[in-house]
Parts: C-alpha cells; sequence; structure tokens
C-alpha cells in the first residue's frame, strides 16, 4: 500500500486519458461532439464546495494539493464536462513575488501593500525560484493527474502579466483601473520592467505546471478591457505573444505538444491579433458574436467560449435554445464550448447541467448531418 502511495505522487504513469474531445479541438480536429467545459465550474455554486471551503482561509487552500485536487474534481461528478481546470488563482504568482495577498470575504482578493512608485519594484523577489515558491501548485497538478483517473484532460493557468500587475498596483478589484494605468502613461519603462519580470516567472511557472501533468494551458489577461487597442498592443499583446512563444519552443524541445488557450477579456479589438499570437485557442467573452469571431480569426485557431454567464439564469429550454444559435454561430470543428467567463457563485448547478447537456446534444446532431 505505502509503496502504491508513493508510486502515485511523481508525475508519471499517469492513468490513459480517456476523453480527448478537449485536445482534439484545441488543435482544430474532428470530434463526436463539441467539448464543454466552464470557467470557475470548481466554485461556489456548488454546495459541496461551499462546505468544502467553509472556515478555510483561501490561500490555504490553494497551498494544499489534496484540497485542490478535491476542489477540481468536484464538478466533475455532477457534470458531463469534458476537461477539469486545476483549482487555484492567478495571485498566486504576486505571492511568490513576495507580495502579501488576502482573500478578503465579501470584497474579493486585497494587498495589503500595493506597488505604489517604480521605487516599489526592489521589493519584489529579483529571482523566484519558481520550484519552491510554487511546487505546491505543481504537486496539486500531479495529484490531480492520478485521481481524475484519465476521465477528463486537467488545465493548467496563469494570470497574464498586465492582469497581475494591475492587481499588484491597485492592491485589488478597481473599475477604472486608474493606479494601474497612471504607471503606463507616467511610467513606461517601470511598467515594461514589471511585465517582463512577471513574464519570466510566468513561463517557468506554466512549464511546471506542464512537466507535473498539465495537458493544456489557459492564460487569462481578465484586465484587458480596460486597456486601449494602442495600450493593449503595447502592454499586453508582446507579453501574450512572449510567453506563448516560449513555453510552446521549450515543449518542442522535449517533443510535446500541449494547446495554450488565450483568453483576453473585454478585447474584441485584438481578436485578429490574438488569433496570430501563437497560441491554438482564443478564449471570447460574450460580447463577440460567434460568427463574425469565426470570420475575423479565419479559420487560423480553434475558439472558446461564449455564453453569457447570465443565460444560465434562463429556464432550460431557452438555455438549450441559446446553445443551439452559439453552435450554428461558431460550427462544430475547432471549438470548446464555454461561458464568456466564470459561473456566477448564485448559479443553480442544475442549469450548469442543462448547458453541459445542451452543448453535447445539439453538436452530435449537427455532425451527424454534416
Ligand atoms: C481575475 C482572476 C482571479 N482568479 C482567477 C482570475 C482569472 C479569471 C477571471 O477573470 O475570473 C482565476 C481562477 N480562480 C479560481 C480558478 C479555479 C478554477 C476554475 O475556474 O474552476 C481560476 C481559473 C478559483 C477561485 N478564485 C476565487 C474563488 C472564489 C472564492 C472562494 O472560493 O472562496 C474561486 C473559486 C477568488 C477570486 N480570485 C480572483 C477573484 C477576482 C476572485 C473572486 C473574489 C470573490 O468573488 O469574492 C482573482
Amino acid at each position: 500500500m505505502l509503496e502504491d502511495d508513493k508510486r502515485e505522487e511523481g508525475p508519471k504513469d499517469f492513468p490513459q486519458l480517456r476523453n480527448d474531445t478537449f485536445l482534439r479541438a484545441a488543435r482544430g480536429e474532428e470530434t463526436e461532439h463539441v467539448p464543454v467545459w466552464c470557467m470557475r465550474q470548481a466554485g461556489r455554486y456548488l454546495t459541496e464546495f461551499r462546505e468544502f471551503r467553509a472556515g478555510k482561509d483561501f490561500f490555504e487552500t490553494c497551498q494544499s494539493p489534496e484540497a485542490c485536487c478535491e476542489l477540481t474534481l468536484q464538478p466533475l461528478r455532477r457534470f458531463g464536462f469534458d476537461a477539469a481546470i486545476i483549482f487555484s488563482d492567478i495571485l498566486v504568482i504576486p505571492q511568490a513575488l513576495g507580495m502579501d495577498v488576502q482573500m478578503v470575504a465579501g470584497k474579493g482578493p486585497t494587498f495589503p501593500e500595493p506597488l505604489k512608485e517604480p521605487e516599489d519594484l526592489q521589493r519584489l523577489t529579483a529571482k523566484v525560484d519558481v520550484g519552491k515558491e510554487l511546487g505546491y501548485v505543481f504537486k496539486a497538478i500531479t495529484l490531480t493527474r492520478h485521481k481524475i483517473e484519465g476521465k477528463v484532460p486537467l488545465i493548467g493557468f496563469s494570470g497574464a502579466p498586465w492582469t497581475l500587475m494591475s492587481y499588484m498596483i491597485e492592491g485589488g478589484g478597481s473599475n477604472t483601473h486608474s493606479k494601474a494605468k497612471r504607471w503606463l502613461y507616467r511610467h513606461p519603462e517601470a511598467s515594461h520592467m514589471l511585465l517582463t519580470m512577471l513574464t519570466d516567472v510566468i513561463v517557468e511557472y506554466l512549464l511546471g505546471q506542464v512537466a507535473a501533468g498539465a495537458q493544456a494551458l489557459q492564460v487569462f489577461e481578465s484586465h484587458a478591457g480596460i486597456l486601449g487597442p494602442v495600450h493593449f498592443n503595447e502592454y499586453s499583446l508582446p507579453y501574450l505573444r512572449d510567453i506563448a512563444r516560449r513555453v510552446k519552443d521549450e515543449l518542442k524541445e522535449a517533443g510535446q505538444d500541449v494547446p495554450m488557450i488565450v483568453f483576453a477579456k473585454d478585447a474584441h479589438y485584438a481578436v485578429e491579433d490574438l488569433s496570430q499570437s501563437h497560441y491554438d485557442v482564443v478564449g471570447l467573452d460574450w460580447t463577440i458574436d460567434p460568427q463574425s469571431a469565426r470570420e475575423r480569426t479565419g479559420g487560423k485557431v480553434s475558439l472558446q467560449g461564449n455564453m453569457d454567464p447570465c443565460a444560465l439564469y434562463a429556464p432550460k429550454e431557452r438555455i438549450s435554445d441559446i446553445v443551439k444559435k452559439m453552435l450554428e454561430g461558431f460550427g462544430t470543428r475547432g471549438y470548446i464550448a464555454n461561458l464568456g467567463h466564470g459561473v456566477y457563485p448564485d448559479m443553480d448547478p442544475e442549469n450548469v447541467g442543462a448547458f453541459v447537456e445542451a452543448v453535447h446534444q445539439h453538436s452530435k446532431q449537427m455532425i451527424k448531418k454534416i
């Protein structure tokens, strides 16, 4: 028994993958149905999640591989998702850089001492030992890859540089992001310095996740929308590209091909550029029409998204109709169904289940007719 347990610890001898529709769709290959998963599929809308998290600190939960594994698996026990995303948070990177981040109930992530001026960059750890600081995420991924028993692929993720930079300067959520944008206008050099530092850590972090067992990677640029096209092109896109290129180059050398997804929320103006930024999949929020996204990306990449998370408040029959239209807009090839952002905490889990079933049912029928 002890030997078995020990064997389970390493990032090798993983159970064979039984459902690879998500990976095939990411590569633009044919599938029997359109794969589906939801951002924030592990979350407070599930009673079992709330029970498990009750009374525990959020980031302590993130630091426990066993807890992350359990929370990642919870939604798979309920719904027929075609992929799982490791339970963690994008803000573990600022923590690895030496910043204090707390999750405050009712307020969200909070940095007691955010970066105020360029001198504050000196407070950040210059050379982060990613294996040491974020090894708990790698352990969570390895453990989950074993416990998921090959049911579906496991997605690793990271926040993108600009989104992390904006949290580190704002100190938490913000409507205007004016403190972080002030840096872009007033301290462009220091901004690029910070974004470069973050990019270096993110590349190593994503590669570490793959070495630990992640079968796909998603990069969240959740705060893209606050940047206009000019700032996006200067402060987001080059770093997103650099991340994909460096991760892919490194993996190629090792003979590995791990699909990468970029999700730049509210960056509809950048969809063409994102489709040529070395990612396999472009994730979309609901503000962009599926058919026009297809036309604008010209079949160069797979697409993921993009039902309005609020559409899950609709009655189940209506959800089914909305899903059907979405599938018709995207087409069934090179497409991964998802919401345009995370599942909201007050969502009825049954409606999430209805979404998953509708994607499978309609897409199977559509593919049969082709
Ligand atoms: C911006 C961002 C964060 N974290 C993340 C993003 C990018 C995606 C996005 O745009 O939403 C990424 C994230 N956070 C979480 C995941 C886990 C995997 C999954 O999607 O199921 C992922 C992929 C767990 C989480 N991260 C968080 C929760 C909810 C809090 C809890 O469990 O107690 C979960 C399930 C907390 C969190 N963490 C963050 C916020 C804004 C919040 C919400 C705060 C609140 O609503 O109170 C930062």
